[in-house]
């Protein structure tokens, strides 16, 4: 299988390994973003030449750090200074606000972008070779902390933040550049770096597109990018595309799926110490099927463990993601298709949209054969190795509704049902990824604010009072769990834990980061969507204690605070 990319320094070979497994830096990250100080021949003749020093090549700690000392540099160098030309004070969102203090940090949501924004230098265009950064043309919003490069499917809830802060033009650059991916790679990279070039994340470019034209009608801008959607599309369904057999009927669905061999080069010790051990084989398979995981968005998490004998179980040694078809994706893929069809109808085109009526409706019926579980009244990722539904809870499982793809009205209903007896709304700060407690950061007691806001949106499109009504209340408590922290550690958090008021979630193989893009993003939706309702009081779900006793006490403290 091909290495993550080709370069012989970011992606494979003996320097690669020597650092990554020497543990120079805490995290692998680290090394993997820095730039080169000389061409990379220079680097790797000097490399094998220290080798030839030393007993079996093996350079030492010390000789090591001086190595990478010499030829590497500090990342940063790869940006020039920037700041949002489009950004201004007071946009419209934030009349919307009726509680006070919600107004004041909203404000300061707002204000986050200009710390976020981030314009990659021409040296890079010019000696692309001395960087792992892949050169954007137009600058752009990034996630925070370790993740200093666009992240495609994060990129969907900072672009409508930006939409909603008034900053066309940054967000217009953003969807640019995921169009000039598509152009160079034919899909859009897992993220802006060469390690992450072979594989993708969840497909949410025409949903950027949608937005941005929903906010714009720039119908010059569609035609545009188009083409492009569709050839991201094609590169899904041809390259990431499975074909289940259910009751003797044939459906083409999607997965996640990497054939790309070695550890990932920004988590290489993670990934070979977890393979320690195994047949060659078995260990390239097992960095695909992790790859495949990062694919997914959702790294790590017990949702990708299939075991020995083929049952949704296991530890971390055993992800399987390329042998799941997860609901998420393909409800996505689903309101993708709706709307590619959509824009072919705006653009004139009624043939090309029809293609794409036909592929809704064929969709609709893989979802519904494959995934629609009517007895549990919810979607549920599909085994192909056991040829059966995991009837395990993630908030996915609600994702047809967020992307209105299902054919019966009361599919919803009972959906809504399945999530009141799921038990995931027993929790006092948000809804958790799964009910699993397997250490990963896509599992309890994380809450991400992605699926947060799936969910909500799916609920609050129901025609129904009841879930509109546990839309708006999971909006309040999402808003106050992300508030919370905010007040106590001047801070937003990529995840958060649902079990503590205002605490940072944890797990997987890198320190929670702050920030952060899609939280700042999804929080900014939930206060234009409910800002006449949400309060920084609290929240009517999870444990009653709060409401009668804690929050008030909570808020005396914030309210006499003097930072406050
Ligand atoms: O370095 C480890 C992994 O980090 C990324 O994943 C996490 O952060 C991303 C940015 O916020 C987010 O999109 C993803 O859902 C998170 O799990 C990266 O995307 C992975 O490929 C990488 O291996």
């Amino acid at each position: 299988l091909p290495p993550p990319c080709d370069s012989e320094i970011y992606c494979t070979g003996e320097l690669l390994r020597q650092v990554q497994m020497a543990k120079l830096f805490d995290d692998n990250k680290a090394f993997v973003d820095m730039k080169l100080t000389a061409a990379p021949d220079i680097v790797l003749d000097a490399f094998s030449n220290l080798t030839q020093k030393f007993p079996n090549g093996t350079v030492p700690h010390s000789a090591l750090q001086e190595f990478v000392n010499t030829y590497f540099a500090n990342s940063g160098k790869e940006f020039e200074p920037w700041s949002p030309p489009d950004w201004h004070d007071k946009p419209k969102l934030l009349s919307k606000i009726s509680d006070a203090k919600l107004r004041s940090w909203a404000e300061e949501l707002h204000g986050l972008w200009k710390s976020l924004g981030r314009k990659i230098s021409n040296d890079v265009r010019d000696n692309p070779q001395m960087y792992s950064m892949i050169y954007c043309p137009y600058p752009g919003i990034v996630p925070g902390g370790r993740f200093t490069e666009f992240y495609y499917w994060d990129s969907y809830w900072v672009l409508n933040g930006l939409i909603l802060s008034e900053m066309m033009e940054t967000a217009k650059g953003m969807i640019q550049n995921f169009l000039h991916m598509v152009d160079r790679y034919g899909f859009v990279p897992n993220g802006g770096r060469i390690y992450y070039e072979r594989r993708s994340q969840p497909p949410f470019l025409p949903l950027m597109v949608e937005s941005y034209y929903e906010a714009t009608k720039d119908v010059e801008f569609l035609r545009k990018a188009l083409p492009l959607l569709e050839n991201e599309y094609s590169f899904w369904m041809g390259k990431r595309s499975i074909v289940v057999e259910v009751n003797s009927v044939k459906h083409v669905m999607n997965r996640y799926y990497v054939q790309v061999g070695q550890p990932r080069p920004e988590s290489y010790t993670h990934d070979a110490e977890l393979a320690e051990g195994l047949p060659a084989e078995a260990q390239e398979k097992l960095w695909t099927e992790l790859k495949a995981g990062a694919e997914s968005g959702w790294d790590f998490s017990s949702r990708w463990y299939i075991n020995n004998l083929g049952q949704n179980n296991g530890s971390f040694g055993d992800t399987r993601t390329s042998s799941i078809v997860p609901v998420d994706l393909n409800a996505l893929i689903c309101r993708n298709e709706r709307v590619l069809a959509t824009f072919h109808r705006i653009l004139g085109d009624e043939e090309r949209a029809r293609v794409y009526d036909s592929a809704v409706s064929l969709r609709l019926k893989a979802i519904e054969s494959v995934l629609w579980d009517a007895e549990k009244g919810a979607w549920f990722d599909y085994n192909l190795l056991s040829g059966t539904r995991n009837s395990a809870f993630y908030p996915t499982n609600l994702s047809p509704l967020w992307a209105r793809c299902y054919s019966q009205p009361e599919m919803g209903q009972q959906a809504l049902q399945y999530l009141r007896g799921s038990g995931a709304l027993d929790y006092p700060n948000g809804v958790p990824t799964s009910l699993s407690q397997s250490g990963q950061q896509w599992d309890m007691p994380n809450a991400w604010p992605p699926l947060q806001h799936m969910l909500i949106e799916g609920l609050s499109q129901l025609d129904s009072t009841d879930a509109k009504d546990l839309a708006s209340d999971l909006a309040q408590q999402w808003i106050h769990t992300n508030w919370l922290a905010y007040v106590k550690y001047d801070a937003m958090f990529e995840k958060y834990d649902v079990s503590g008021d205002g605490k940072p979630g944890g797990g997987g193989e890198y320190e929670v980061q702050l920030g952060f893009g899609w939280t700042n993003g999804a929080a900014l939706q939930l206060l234009d969507q409910y800002g006449n309702k949400l309060t920084s009081g609290g929240s009517v779900l999870g444990s009653g204690l709060q409401i009668g006793l804690i929050y008030p006490i909570v808020n005396a403290i914030f309210y006499y605070a003097p930072f406050w």
